[in-house]
This record gives C-alpha cells, structure tokens and sequence, in this order.
C-alpha cells in the first residue's frame, strides 16, 4: 500500500490499451499515458516517471482494480530491469496481447482492415529460453544488466535471470566479478549441441568455463550450424526450430522451385528448405555470417550463397524465384528491396519479422505491387517482453 503523502503525487488511471513498445495506455482530458506494469481494464495508481511533449510516460504503484490476467511476477528485479516488460501479465494473455499488437501496426502502418492474424504461437518455455545474453560490465568487474529508462538506465548487478538457458546462468555465476576492464560479456549456449561461446577471452581471470571461442554450433530440426560471436541466431532454440517449420510449410514447395532466401544470416533456412527445392539463392551482407554459412552448406549442392546487400543483389536478379522469403532486421527492408520483390514478382513471399510496426509498412508496399496478404502468424520468440515475431505470407494476385 502506499502512503498518504506519497499518494498525493500519483495520478488515478483507467488503462484501456496495450501500447506498442509494451506499456498499458491510459488517458486524462487529452494527455495519453505509457504505463509500464499495468494490463488493460485495470484501474491503476500511477508513478509520473516523464513528460513528453505529446505524452507522459510512469509506472504503476498501486493496483486498485486488478485485471483477472495479473500474476506474481517470479523475477526479484522485475520493475527495475529493462529486460522484462510483462512477467506481471499471465502467459495465456501475453499471447493474446501480442495477437491484438499485430493487428493494430497492421492496421495503423499498413492499412489494412480486418487482416488475417492467426492466433500466437506459444513458445515452447515462457522461462529459461534464452540461448543468448549480453550482460554490462561495472568497473568492479560485475556482471549484470541496465535498468529500465523509469529506473535511470542504471547498472543493476543480477545473479540469476529467469528467462536466460540454466547453463548461461551458471556462466554468470562463475564469471560474477571477474570481468573488470571489459564493457560487455556475451554468452550463447548451443541448447541442442552443449557447445557455447564466451567473449571475450576471460581464461586468465576464470579457467573453469573456458572462453574466447570463436564461434560454436547449434541444431535446428536436426542440421548443425556453426555461429560466430558476431553472427545473427535466433535466441530461442525450441521455438526457431517451430518457426522454422511453419515457413517450411507457407513455402508449399514442389522440389521444383528456384528459392530466394534474402537476410539469409549464417543459412538456416536455405539449409533447411534446399531438400524441398531445386535451387536457393542465399543473400546475406555479414562477412563473419557467410563465412559460417560457407560452413553450413558444405555437401548441399544447390544452395548458391550472395555476400552483398538485398536491397542490390535482388535488383540485378535476372532469374524469377518462385518462392522468396524476407528476414531483415528490425528495421525492416531497403525500399529499394520491395521494388525489386515487386518487379521479379515470386509467386510466393514468406516475409519474418521481428518489428510489427516495420512489417506492417513493407507488407502495404508489396501489397500496393500487386500482392495479397494471406496470413500472418505472431510467433512468441520472446516471452515475458514485449517484442514479437512474425510470418506473414503473400500470394501475387
Ligand atoms: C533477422 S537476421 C535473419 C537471419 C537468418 N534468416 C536466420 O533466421 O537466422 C537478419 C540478417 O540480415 C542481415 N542483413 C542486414 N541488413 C542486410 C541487407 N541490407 N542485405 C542483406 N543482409 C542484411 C544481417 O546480417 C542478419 O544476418
């Protein structure tokens, strides 16, 4: 409970959305509200964290109407890390939310009433998922994360981190203290394989895990990738292994088809779609990535792998791909990319992404080039946040 006097300067809200970027919206005469920790339909008491010159951003305190979908968050940093937004929220729900968020970019970015959205996928684990953490560096050598830009961005020290892989949190474990000098420690795990990758070489200071590989392998759907530190993997083992089979299925390849596979990273897909085609056509601009790639498709002779950036190496395409699919970052694609998806006009584009807001823009462009939105499935790469992933597939009418 909060006091009296503390309760003067707290603000009594009406949360009615999920916004964007995670934070439950509410508003007061015309001011919006960006309120972290609450869910929609709860009446809250508000923490003013900023004001912004079109809306103010706080956090809840007090939980006067309770929304049926709130839980215990497990964690003892949830609300000051800026890892997790939504520990409070029930899985089940989490995944609706994200459903909604995806129709709401869809339709605000990308024009589109009434889009058809799939329900979520669950990801196999709502904890302990994580192949992959980045931990910060304090000058004492301590390992940790920054807070949440409520909490001042600050360098909290973390001995466990619930959604992290058992065996990263034994890495943290052991290396707890013992990297002053260094900015950042990154530790990925092969879920599948045991092999990991500590960087940067910290031997001198901790032998007992040793570290400075320069890269390690994982599986997916039984194929063997190798990954080095800088190279792009999906942090979610189990359920990249379940996207990647939902792609292999919206490709509805024959055996016969040519296959564009554009922000190819180190191979994945082409790897595990060239089985089901004739021939793919990898694009990747990561030298450290088609470096591994060149690695991952040793004794798979029809996959032809592109260093160069999508946006060129498809606009000087002169084969017409029957099948192309898109994985950029977050930003989404080059303009210049969806010209050229638009003038080679593959029958079949299966675009992932990571960015709702990205996708929504480039799927109305490819739309507007003489394509139709078929399905788009939000995928749950990262539970307990508020990030999605995506696979939308498109038909050229
Ligand atoms: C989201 S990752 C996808 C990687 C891969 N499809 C996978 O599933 O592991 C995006 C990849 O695109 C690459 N990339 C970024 N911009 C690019 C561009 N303009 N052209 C080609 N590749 C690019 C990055 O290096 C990264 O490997």
């Amino acid at each position: 409970m909060v006091s009296e006097q503390a309760r003067q300067d707290l603000l009594q809200l009406t949360l009615t959305d999920m916004g964007a970027e995670g934070s439950a919206v509410g508003h007061q005469d015309s001011r919006t509200w960006f309120v972290d920790f609450g869910i929609p339909g709860e009446e809250v008491l508000v923490q003013p964290e900023q004001k912004k010159r079109r809306y103010s951003t706080g956090s809840v305190r007090e939980v006067l109407t309770a929304s049926p979908n709130r839980v215990d968050p497990p964690c003892p940093y949830f609300g000051t890390c800026g890892g997790c937004q939504w520990q409070h929220i029930a899985y089940e729900h989490q995944l609706e939310l994200k459903r909604k968020l995806v129709i709401d970019q869809l339709a605000k970015r990308g024009g589109f009433e009434s889009p058809p959205v799939t329900a979520t996928l669950p990801s196999p684990q709502p904890y302990g998922y994580r192949n992959h953490a980045r931990f910060s560096i304090d000058e004492e050598g301590r390992l940790g994360y920054v807070s949440r830009p409520g909490s001042g961005r600050r360098f909290m020290q973390i001995e466990r981190c619930l959604i992290l892989h058992p065996w990263i949190n034994e890495a943290l474990r052991t290396f707890q203290g013992k990297a002053a000098g260094h900015h950042q420690v990154q530790v990925r795990y092969g879920v599948h394989t045991g092999e990991y990758l500590v960087f940067p070489d910290l031997n001198a200071v901790e032998p007992s895990i040793p570290s400075g590989q320069r890269f390690y392998h994982e599986e997916l759907l039984g194929h063997r990738f190798r990954i080095s530190d800088s190279s792009f993997f999906q942090t979610n083992t189990l359920q990249a292994e379940r996207m990647a089979q939902l792609v292999i299925e919206r490709c509805q390849l024959r055996g016969e088809e040519v296959v564009v596979d554009a922000y190819a990273g180190v191979g994945t897909f082409a790897v595990l779609l060239a089985p089901r085609a004739r021939r793919v056509i990898a694009i990747e601009e990561s030298a450290a990535a088609v470096a591994d790639a060149m690695v991952n498709i040793e004794g798979v002779p029809n996959i032809e792998y592109v260093r160069g950036k999508t946006e060129e190496v498809l606009g000087e395409m002169a084969e017409q791909p029957e099948v192309l699919i898109l994985d950029p970052p977050r930003v989404g694609c080059h303009p210049k990319a969806l010209q050229a998806v638009v003038s080679l006009a593959p029958a079949r584009v299966v675009y992932v992404s990571c960015d709702p807001g990205s996708l929504a823009r480039d799927l109305r462009k490819l739309c507007d080039g003489g394509y139709q939105l078929v399905e788009v499935t939000p995928v749950d790469m990262f539970p307990q946040t508020h990030h999605i992933e995506c696979v939308a597939t498109l038909v050229h009418s």
